[in-house]
């Protein structure tokens, strides 16, 4: 187990600018955490930073307070995951999982109990003593998972994208098992993914990634009530946060078109681009407040999201169950979740 210190970590690989920007953070011992941003924002090369498959060309990465910048993965205790499975067709499921134990001598008796333990919580209890050639992709992948969490010593376990070749339908499963095996096991877990869901199921806190630079690390919760970022606030949710330009001035907003929206705190002059950021779970569609222009209602099943315009923008709003479209549709809005952004990070108001 292992807490994992990143100190002014950077690295470029040579083309020009920096693939991960230069940043501190530190990964809690026994944390779950998730790196989620879209392809190329610098998930795997932080990954690779931390596997030791890649030396950062600045700062130190450091396990339990000593520095392991210039170990290769084989020092570093490390087990990792990948996307696709890695198992041996001629050993069997019981073989493939013990391998990563008897490699490191430990006792049948106990790498049995092991085994057992890990392959009860992936569902692989039935199939231990067939060979792992006759298996499809999806048990294959619960296979590589399992060789991963089998060991208990290791200092931290890297998951890269697990859960590309799982069937859609066990998806679901898959994630919530691996969720209960970081409770039984406390081991830090590290989870790569550009999904959403994957990574606010996993994990207790996320770090979200965007061109190279942390955006924001925080629970499912913070992400969703704080953004720190405009990123944050669009890439997390579904949909995501709508963002308004405007204008700021105290405790009102005035957006293009002279709309004036009061806000929950008062702001300083903020420089750079100005917007207004609430969720749509936080905009309703109401016969009172801010007139709008309806586009069209989105039936996502559970909820109704009424896709309207205002000040001439876009903007995604819910439809209480139940309630017909206004004919003169308004917005009420939560003012109390409420978030400016000056160039794109969230503006500390006072209260
Ligand atoms: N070996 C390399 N040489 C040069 N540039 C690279 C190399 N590997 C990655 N990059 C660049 O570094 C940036 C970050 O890439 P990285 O693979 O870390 O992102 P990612 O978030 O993991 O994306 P994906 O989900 O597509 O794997 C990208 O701009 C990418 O083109």
């Amino acid at each position: 187990m292992a807490r994992i210190g990143f100190e002014r970590l950077a690295h470029g690989y040579g083309t020009g600018g920096y693939a991960l920007k230069p940043m501190d953070m530190v990964w809690e011992d026994a944390g779950a955490y998730a790196l989620l941003g879209p392809s190329g924002c610098g998930k795997t090369t932080l990954l690779n930073i931390v596997s030791g498959l890649l030396r950062p060309s600045e700062g130190r990465v450091v396990f339990d307070g000593a520095e392991v910048t210039d170990l290769p993965p084989e020092r570093r205790n490390v087990a990792q995951v990948f996307q696709f499975p890695v198992v041996y067709d001629t050993m069997t499921v019981r073989e493939n999982l013990a391998f990563p134990l008897r490699n490191r001598g430990v006792p049948a008796k106990a790498a049995n109990a092991r085994v057992e333990h890990v392959a009860a919580l992936l569902g692989l209890t039935a199939m231990l003593d067939r060979r792992a050639r006759n298996l499809g992709a999806d048990d294959k992948q619960k296979i590589s998972l399992g060789r991963g969490l089998v060991r208990d010593d290791v200092a931290v376990i890297l998951f890269d994208e697990p859960l590309t070749v799982i069937d859609p339908h066990l998806k679901w499963e898959l994630r919530s098992r691996l969720k209960e095996l970081h409770r039984q096991v406390p081991v830090t877990m590290i989870y790569v993914t550009h999904d959403q869901t994957e990574a606010l199921t996993f994990a207790d806190r996320v770090v979200v990634m965007s061109e190279g630079e942390v955006v924001q690390v925080g629970t499912p919760e913070a992400l969703f009530d704080r953004p720190a970022h405009t990123f944050v606030g669009h890439f997390i949710g579904s949909p995501g946060m709508n963002l308004l330009p405007c204008a700021v001035a105290g405790r009102e907003a005035v957006l293009e078109g002279g709309a004036r929206i009061a806000l929950p705190r008062a702001y300083p002059a903020l420089a750079g681009k100005v917007e207004l950021g609430i969720r749509p779970e936080f905009a309703t569609l109401a016969r009172e407040g801010l007139p709008v222009s309806l586009r069209r209602v989105e039936d996502l099943g559970r909820r109704r999201i009424a896709r309207v315009e205002l000040a001439g923008r876009p903007f995604a709003a819910t439809l209480p169950e139940g309630m017909p479209v206004p004919a003169e549709p308004c917005l009420a809005l939560d003012l109390a979740r409420l978030h400016v952004y000056a160039d794109g990070r969230l503006a500390e108001g006072e209260a």
